[in-house]
């Protein structure tokens, strides 16, 4: 990999040092071999010659010309986005379902904004256009489409016209996040093994039809029998539910728990994490067991699963 550098006055550095995309400075000291005080001092210094091959992969960015505030020499950075490489894989197109406020949808943003999950949301589907999530979305310039079509929703698609219309985003991931209706067959067709869930209890206990939201949490304290709840994400398959369960995080319920309490409880270790399961798909961390169990490969410790 080659890159054009040429680096100008110190105005330039502390802009590189402020600047958003963080891939860029940690380029520039280690394949120029400099420490940050000798990059200071250089007027310029042309990386043009290097061979980058030995370096760490880059996380690639955008085409950028950067302008030195405080002389006409630019900064001319030039690094092709178009795969957006991180260790050699490819950022994901994550497309989410929401029915309400988002904020699982929301957190696993922040994560991607962060640079936590290499993965970017290329569209969001909502059986209800005014709510949270979409708002969410749009405020953030993030398609919204609506699935499927009712008569509060008429200008929903069918499914066969979300398949078509999601076909277009060139989807890595479906993810949903507090999305109350059924996937229908025809998109579990289309993206086999490659649509996530998160419900908030340890399934299979408290799943299927009619336990969504607060029903959940409700079941769960009525039955009495536990001392523990908490969000599991699992596979998507033609049932609510029943798809293979990927991860799972254990929530003390305490005695005299409300269903509001518990669910508060759930909801912040759901946003974690699913934040932390987006970035194992997204960096391709993900396994099948040979007796069709999925796992998650340590990002630390290749050698350790969850
Ligand atoms: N094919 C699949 N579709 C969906 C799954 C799934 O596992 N397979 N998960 C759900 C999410 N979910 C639980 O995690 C869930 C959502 C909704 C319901 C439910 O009973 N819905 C009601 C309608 C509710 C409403 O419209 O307000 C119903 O179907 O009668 C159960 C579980 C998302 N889709
Ligand atoms: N069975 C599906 C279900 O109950 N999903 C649950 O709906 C909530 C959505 O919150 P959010 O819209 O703030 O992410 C979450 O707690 C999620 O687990």
């Amino acid at each position: 990999m080659e890159a054009l550098f040429s680096v100008c006055s110190n105005s330039l550095f502390s802009s590189l040092q402020n600047h958003k995309n963080k891939t860029l400075l940690p380029f520039l000291t280690s394949d120029s071999r400099l420490s940050s005080s000798q990059l200071k001092s250089q007027s310029r210094v042309s990386l043009k010659s290097h061979d980058f091959h030995d370096f760490p992969p880059l996380v690639a960015s955008r085409r950028r010309v950067l302008k030195c505030r405080s002389s006409n020499e630019q900064l001319e950075t030039s690094f092709d986005e178009s795969e957006s490489l991180k260790n050699g894989v490819r950022r994901k197109n994550l497309a989410v379902f929401v029915s309400g406020g988002g904020s699982n949808f929301r957190a696993v943003h922040q994560a991607i904004l962060s640079g936590d999950v290499h993965g970017r949301f290329v569209v969001l589907v909502t059986n209800k256009h005014d709510c949270g999530g979409a708002q969410y979305a749009r405020e953030n310039g993030i398609p919204v489409i609506i699935y499927p079509s009712t008569k509060k929703e008429p200008e929903g698609l069918s499914s066969n016209d979300l398949v078509a219309a999601l076909s277009t985003y060139k989807i890595d991931f479906i993810l949903l996040a507090g999305y109350l209706k059924l996937i229908p067959s025809e998109l579990i067709r289309a993206y086999p093994n490659s649509i996530l869930n998160i419900h908030p209890s340890l399934l299979p206990a408290f799943g299927g039809k009619g336990y969504y939201g607060t029903k959940v949490h409700k079941a769960v304290i009525a039955s009495g029998a536990r001392r523990y709840s908490g969000p599991t994400i699992h596979f998507v398959d033609e049932n609510y539910d029943t798809g293979r369960i990927l991860a799972q995080r254990i929530v003390p319920v305490v005695v005299n728990d409300t269903a509001e309490e518990l669910a508060a409880r759930v909801l912040r270790q759901e946003h974690k994490m699913y934040a932390e399961v987006a970035a194992a798909i997204c960096e391709e961390r993900v396994i099948w067991r040979e007796d069709g169990v999925p796992i998650i490969r340590s990002k630390a410790d290749p050698e350790h699963y969850s």
